[in-house]
């Protein structure tokens, strides 16, 4: 197993819950949310410009759209955003208790639908759900959740990855491309917190090899896994909480990691003061391109 290279801060954004990164192939810009910030980012590589476009509520992912602006998952909902972040349309409600629910990560499958799950706040049942939404609306995939998390598709599109953070666990599904549907879920990935370290699998990625890279939050690094689960690298940041990853650039081979800063002790803010920031590192095997949604599929 290698240790290197590892990721430098490329914006100090001191966002509060990091999140949600997506390259913008037209745009060869980055997209990423602040979720407790209630912010939508936008960051330009070539030229260093930040923007942060306000949301009136929570927003835990975020993807460009076919035909302008985006689709996001708020707490509220599914929601068409215009080309400046403002909610347009409401596309399908958070049927959970809207209270102790919201969107949380979210990704394009290979044919432009989007899947989205929710985050059980209160930790106490397994009330989340990951779902998938297309032009036939909004359906369950996957239930008693606490934290959906880590969605990645393989490079043939026929295998699902998904992780639910709190449980350590990521598991693997086989994904039909034409239908949207899942089955055989397996465990991909279990963790095991031990001596202090409780790095769990958040948001991820997949590369052009079909391994995947997965944010470790609380766990100070990102791990990249072979397709037969096999931990094959791991690569730390100044973050504690790193919480997804994205393949960005004019090939595909810059990796963007979020983080979090919120609700970390004030101790470790002060050893690790760019925690909130977007970092990126250079990595030899290109990332696989993340197609746009598309509300037609
Ligand atoms: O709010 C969040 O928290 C989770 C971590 S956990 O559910 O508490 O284990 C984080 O990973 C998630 O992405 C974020 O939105």
């Amino acid at each position: 197993m290698t240790a290197t290279p590892a990721f430098t801060c490329v914006l100090d954004a001191r966002a509060r819950l990091g999140e949600g990164p997506v390259w913008s192939l037209d745009e060869q810009a980055l997209y990423w949310v602040d979720i407790k910030g209630k912010a939508l980012n936008r960051f330009d590589p070539a030229t260093g410009a930040a923007r942060a476009m306000a949301l009136p509520e929570e927003i835990g992912c975020v993807a460009p759209r076919k035909g302008g602006g985006f689709i996001a998952g708020l707490r509220s909902g599914l929601w068409q955003l215009d080309g400046e972040g403002r909610p347009v349309t409401c596309l399908a409600a958070n049927p959970e208790d809207q209270g102790a629910s919201r969107f949380n990560d979210g990704k394009t499958d290979p044919a432009g639908r989007y899947l989205a799950g929710t985050l059980d706040e209160p930790k106490a049942g397994g009330k989340a759900h990951l779902y998938r939404y297309d032009r036939r609306g909004l359906a369950v995939l996957a239930g008693g959740l606490l934290t959906s998390n880590g969605l990645a598709f393989s490079p043939d599109g026929r295998t699902l990855y998904h992780a639910d953070t709190p449980t350590f666990t990521v598991r693997r599904y086989r994904y039909d491309p034409a239908t949207g549907a899942v089955s055989d879920g397996e465990v991909f990935v279990r963790l095991e917190p031990k001596d202090g370290d409780r790095g769990r699998p958040d948001g991820a990625a997949v590369d052009a090899e079909g391994c995947y890279w997965s944010a470790l939050y609380e766990g100070g690094r990102v791990a990249r896994f072979s397709p037969e689960g096999v931990l094959l690298s791991e690569h730390p940041l100044p973050a504690r909480c790193p919480t997804m990853v994205a393949f960005g650039g004019p090939d595909l081979r810059t990796l963007y990691v979020t983080t979090a800063s919120a609700g970390r002790p004030a101790d470790e803010l002060e050893r690790l003061p760019q925690s909130g920031g977007l970092f990126a590192m250079t990595v030899d095997v290109p990332g696989l391109p993340v197609p746009p949604f598309d509300p037609a599929a």
